[in-house]
């Protein structure tokens, strides 16, 4: 049987959902393998009429995970744009926005920020204050609200996803299932379907799925999460995924500063200074401490 090529539309456990030319197939790999994520360009063998084994996967452009101490996550490959969902109300997390922030900086994805629920005037104000400072790193932070004004957000977001393979992350309840749903109106469905075949049960928001929105554009949905351990990132990576880093990392007496509280440090002078914000500094250094956690994977 001739191996043909699949892209992977959704995951659950070790279970994958593969499109082949408009063909549904679901796969697995052999033996014990999960190293396969949704957006994977796969060769595939059909083993029945819609059943296939993943013989392999084609060079990843990008590859976004997750890790803990233990171990890693694959949360998408060959994306080009992360959107990171965040809402008036409830309020979010400046946490998951860095650390979502720094995982496509060092994957080498675009990210972007769209502020939902801008209908909720009372708590816009504070919100935008906030991301003031993602906007000031350069970071577009895009305003909408996917039930107030849905064709302005489509009309919005249409342009930026064109000709891209986009991942939407966010907190739950930030409106991440709404603005899918404007995006690709029969999400419902496919997702319905989907999970009947992976027999995911009721656990419909549970896997990370890609919609096809033209022939270049496609989207992934991936659960709402609650935490976004980076365990994998080395120390070199992290400090190059805080743009606001760059304009100091020559500066540093030692040069091998880890910017930590080395005397002379360009980076802790550019904190005092408040040329870098020290809410994110304190994030470098808690990445850095969980990267040394690391117990191999
Ligand atoms: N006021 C207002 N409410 C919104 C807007 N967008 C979504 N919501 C509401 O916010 C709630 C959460 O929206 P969802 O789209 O389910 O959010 P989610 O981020 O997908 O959350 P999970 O499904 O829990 O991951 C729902 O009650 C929506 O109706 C908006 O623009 N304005
Ligand atoms: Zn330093």
């Amino acid at each position: 049987m001739a191996e043909f090529k699949g892209v992977i539309i959704a995951a659950h456990g070790r279970h994958y959902m593969a499109d082949a030319n408009g063909q549904r197939l679901q796969c697995v790999t052999r033996g014990k393998k999960s190293d396969v994520a949704v957006g994977d360009i796969v060769r595939l063998k059909t083993t029945s009429s819609d059943q296939a084994v993943i013989e392999g996967i084609e060079e990843r452009k990008t590859l976004l995970y997750r890790s803990d101490q233990y171990k890693s996550k694959l949360l998408a490959a060959n994306v080009t744009r992360l959107f990171i969902v965040v809402a008036t109300e409830p309020s979010f997390a400046d946490d998951l926005v860095s650390r979502s922030l720094v995982a496509a900086e060092s994957a080498g994805v675009e990210a972007h920020i769209l502020l939902n629920k801008i209908d909720m005037t009372d708590a816009l104000p504070r919100a935008r204050e906030r991301l003031a400072l993602y906007a000031g790193l350069g970071y577009p932070v895009h305003e909408m609200s996917a039930r107030t004004r849905p064709e302005e957000a489509v009309a919005l977001l249409t342009p930026l996803m064109q000709g891209q393979s986009s991942i939407l992350i966010g907190q739950s309840g930030m409106g991440k299932s709404s603005l899918i749903q404007l995006l690709v109106p029969d999400a419902d469905i496919a997702v319905r379907e989907i999970s009947v075949a992976l027999d995911t049960g009721k656990h419909t928001t549970t896997f990370t799925r890609m919609y096809r929105i033209d022939e270049s554009t496609s989207v992934i949905d991936s659960p709402g999460f609650q935490e976004f351990g980076l365990h994998h990132l080395t120390e070199g990576m992290l400090e190059r995924a805080f743009p606001e880093f760059k304009p100091f990392l020559g500066g540093c007496r030692f040069y091998n500063c880890h910017h930590v509280a080395e005397p002379g440090c360009a980076v802790l002078d550019a904190v005092k200074e408040e040329k870098i914000a020290a809410m994110r500094h304190a994030l470098y250094l808690q990445l850095r401490h969980e990267a040394m956690q690391k117990i191999g994977y």
